[in-house]
């Protein structure tokens, strides 16, 4: 069971790709929790696990994971032993996903009112759904006219913005998103994030977020877990693992990252 405080709780997680020598421990007994309401970060270089760690939760991993061990446990059940359908109702509903490109998450033939308006159709009976796509858009500070516009038609960041206000049209509990920012330019990366830890106060949002960026942490977690190899090297408090990183490898982290905050006199500075 998840305690009352927590909506996540990933326990003893290990999964692995191939078999014998060949064997990729991606996950590597992995525990950490998501507070109700709060934003864990899971931070790492690429190929640390950070993905299949997140994909996990609802099984969404690639056909060649081995679930090997542990348990995640979402609302009471562990996601793990449920069934495709089951998940598939999770899925959108009380999980939902962004990604690192929202280009392929919409599909370029139909507007993104109209796409907006199929997640709530399948998620969200008995509501009026113009009224809601209205309210989608404003939350993420889109102008309504943009609900008829195509997704070539809008920028990197308003994309992004579309694809948080889909995310939110199901009513999820927990948002899991992974590298949200990085395909865009710094400046609405800033933009975007801010969005975000507006948004998980505004509705109460608990999210996990995924990056291999220190930077985009400072502002937006309250909790961060360190992935190495497949394991968690160090986690805590945002500013406590910010303020005394206690492990070579986040001090490295942290040393390699620009600050997304223009430092005074314009620029960007290096982390301290
Ligand atoms: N389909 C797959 N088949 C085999 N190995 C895989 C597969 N997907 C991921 N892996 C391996 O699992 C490990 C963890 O990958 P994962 O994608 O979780 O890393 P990550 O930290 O999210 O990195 P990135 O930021 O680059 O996505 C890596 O060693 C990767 O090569």
């Amino acid at each position: 069971m998840t305690t009352a405080d927590n909506i996540l709780e990933v326990q003893n997680l290990s999964v692995h790709f191939g078999h014998g020598d060949e064997t990729v421990k991606a996950v590597d007994d992995v525990s950490f929790v998501v507070g109700h309401g709060e934003t864990l970060a899971l931070v790492g270089e690429s190929g640390s696990g950070k993905s299949i760690s997140a994909l996990s939760i609802t099984k969404l991993t690639p056909r060649a994971a081995r679930f090997e061990g542990g348990q995640v446990m979402f609302g009471g059940q562990n996601m793990l032993s449920l069934s495709d359908r089951e998940l598939r109702g999770i899925r959108g509903s009380q999980i939902s996903y962004i990604f690192q490109e929202p280009m392929v998450s919409f599909n370029p033939v139909y507007t993104i009112g109209w796409q907006i308006e199929e997640a709530l159709k399948l998620h969200r009976k008995g509501i009026d759904r113009k009224v809601e796509i209205s309210h989608l858009l404003d939350l993420v500070y889109l102008p309504d006219r943009l609900a008829t516009a195509y997704p070539h038609q809008m920028s990197g960041g308003q994309l992004q913005r579309c694809m948080i206000a889909m995310a939110l049209a199901c009513s999820p509990e927990l948002l899991v998103a992974d590298e949200p920012t990085t395909a865009l330019d710094v400046t609405v990366q800033r933009e975007i994030l801010n969005l975000l830890a507006e948004l998980s106060k505004k509705v109460n949002l608990s999210v996990l977020m995924i990056t291999h960026n220190f930077g985009i942490v400072s502002d937006l977690a309250d909790h961060v877990c360190v992935m190495k190899k497949g394991k968690i090297v160090e986690e805590g408090q945002t500013r406590q693992v910010l303020d005394d990183p206690q492990h070579d490898y986040t001090k490295q982290l942290m040393a390699a990252v620009p600050r997304l905050h223009p430092a005074k006199g314009g620029g960007v500075s290096p982390m301290k």
